[in-house]
C-alpha cells in the first residue's frame, strides 16, 4: 500500500509556492499530485518554463482539480481571497488544507473552522511557518504579561499585498491574552500626519516597513521605567519557513479541527 501523502499545491509559481514544490520533492513520502495556478491550466507543470520538471497536472479551478485528482493535503500559498475560496473548497472535498496565506478576517476564520469540525477533519492556518518566528510570538506573549507597554515593528519586502502582516496581527492577539487593553502614550497626543502612530491593536501599535531588499522581519519592542527590551526574528529567505510547512503537513493529518497558528503545535 501507498503511504505518501498527496498533496496539490496552490500558487506554485509565487515566492512561496516554488520552495514548496522543492520541499514535496524532497521529502520521501510528499508526493505532489497537482498544482493551482490561473494560468497554465491544463498544461503539466513540467512544460512550464522556469518551474520544475515535475509531470503533474495544472489546474486552475480548485473544484475541478479535487474532483479529478485523488488528494490528502492542499498547500495554499497564493492571497486572501482566492486562499479563502481555495481552503473551503478543499474542507468541502474532505482534503485537508495547509494555508500560509495571510489576510484571512476573523469571520473567514470562525467560517472555516466550523466547516473543519463539520467535517471532521484537520486544517491548519499559519500566519508564520518559521520556528524562529513562532517562538518570538511566544517570548513576546511572555514578556507582555510584565511588560505591557509594546510596540510591534514588522518589516517586508514590498511586493507584499497585506499590512499588517499575518504575524503582527496574530503577535499582537498572542500579547492581548497576557495584556490588558491599555492605550499608550501620552492621553493628549495628535497625529499631525495621519497614521504616524500606527495602527492600533487594543492600545498596541503596530508599524508597517516595506522596503526592497528585505523579507521578513519583526521586532517587538517592550518599554518600562528605564529599560526596554526587544525581541527580534529575521526571515533571510523562504527556506526558513519549510520545516514549517513540514511539520503542519504531517500534523494536519491527524486533527479533526482547525489549528489556527503553530504556536498550538510546537511545545
Ligand atoms: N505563513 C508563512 O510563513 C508565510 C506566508 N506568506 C504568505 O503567502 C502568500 C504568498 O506569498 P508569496 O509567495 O510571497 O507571494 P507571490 O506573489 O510570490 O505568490 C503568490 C502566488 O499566488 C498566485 N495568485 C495570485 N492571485 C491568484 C488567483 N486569483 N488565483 C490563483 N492564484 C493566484 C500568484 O500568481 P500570479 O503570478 O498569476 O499572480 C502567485 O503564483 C502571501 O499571502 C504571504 O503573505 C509568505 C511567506 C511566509
Ligand atoms: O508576505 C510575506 O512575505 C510574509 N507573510 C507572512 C505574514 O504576513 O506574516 C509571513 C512572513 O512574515 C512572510
Amino acid at each position: 500500500m501507498n503511504n505518501n501523502v498527496r498533496i496539490v499545491i496552490a500558487g506554485p509559481r509565487g515566492r512561496m509556492g516554488k520552495e514548496a514544490v522543492k520541499l514535496v520533492q524532497e521529502v520521501e513520502n510528499f508526493e505532489l499530485v497537482a498544482v493551482i495556478d490561473r494560468k497554465n491550466n491544463g498544461m503539466m507543470l513540467s512544460d512550464v518554463e522556469g518551474l520544475p520538471n515535475v509531470a503533474v497536472p495544472i489546474y486552475s479551478d480548485i473544484a475541478e482539480c479535487l474532483g479529478n485528482v485523488p488528494a490528502d493535503v492542499l498547500i495554499d500559498l497564493t492571497i486572501p481571497e482566492t486562499g479563502y475560496v481555495h481552503t473551503k473548497t478543499a474542507l468541502q472535498h474532505g482534503v485537508r488544507p495547509v494555508v500560509g496565506t495571510t489576510g484571512f478576517t476573523k469571520e473567514q476564520l470562525t467560517e472555516l473552522k466550523s466547516l473543519a469540525e463539520e467535517k471532521e477533519i484537520g486544517c491548519i492556518i499559519a500566519p508564520n511557518f518559521a520556528i524562529g518566528a513562532i517562538l518570538m510570538m511566544k517570548f513576546s506573549q511572555m514578556a507582555a504579561k510584565y511588560f505591557p507597554n509594546v510596540e510591534i515593528l514588522e518589516l517586508h519586502h514590498d511586493n507584499k499585498l497585506d499590512a499588517p502582516s499575518g504575524t503582527a496581527i496574530k503577535t499582537a492577539e498572542m500579547i492581548a491574552e497576557n495584556r490588558p487593553e491599555q492605550k499608550q502614550g501620552h492621553p493628549d497626543e495628535k497625529e499631525t500626519i495621519q497614521g504616524a502612530r500606527g495602527a492600533d491593536f487594543e492600545g498596541m501599535r503596530i508599524h508597517s516597513v516595506r522596503l526592497p531588499g528585505l523579507v521578513a522581519h519583526q521586532q517587538v519592542q517592550f518599554g518600562a521605567e528605564g529599560e526596554s527590551l526587544t525581541i527580534r526574528h529575521d526571515s533571510y529567505n523562504r527556506a526558513s519557513f519549510m520545516s514549517g510547512v513540514k511539520m503542519s503537513v504531517d500534523t494536519v493529518m491527524n486533527l479533526n479541527t482547525l489549528v489556527y497558528g503553530l504556536d498550538n503545535i510546537i511545545n
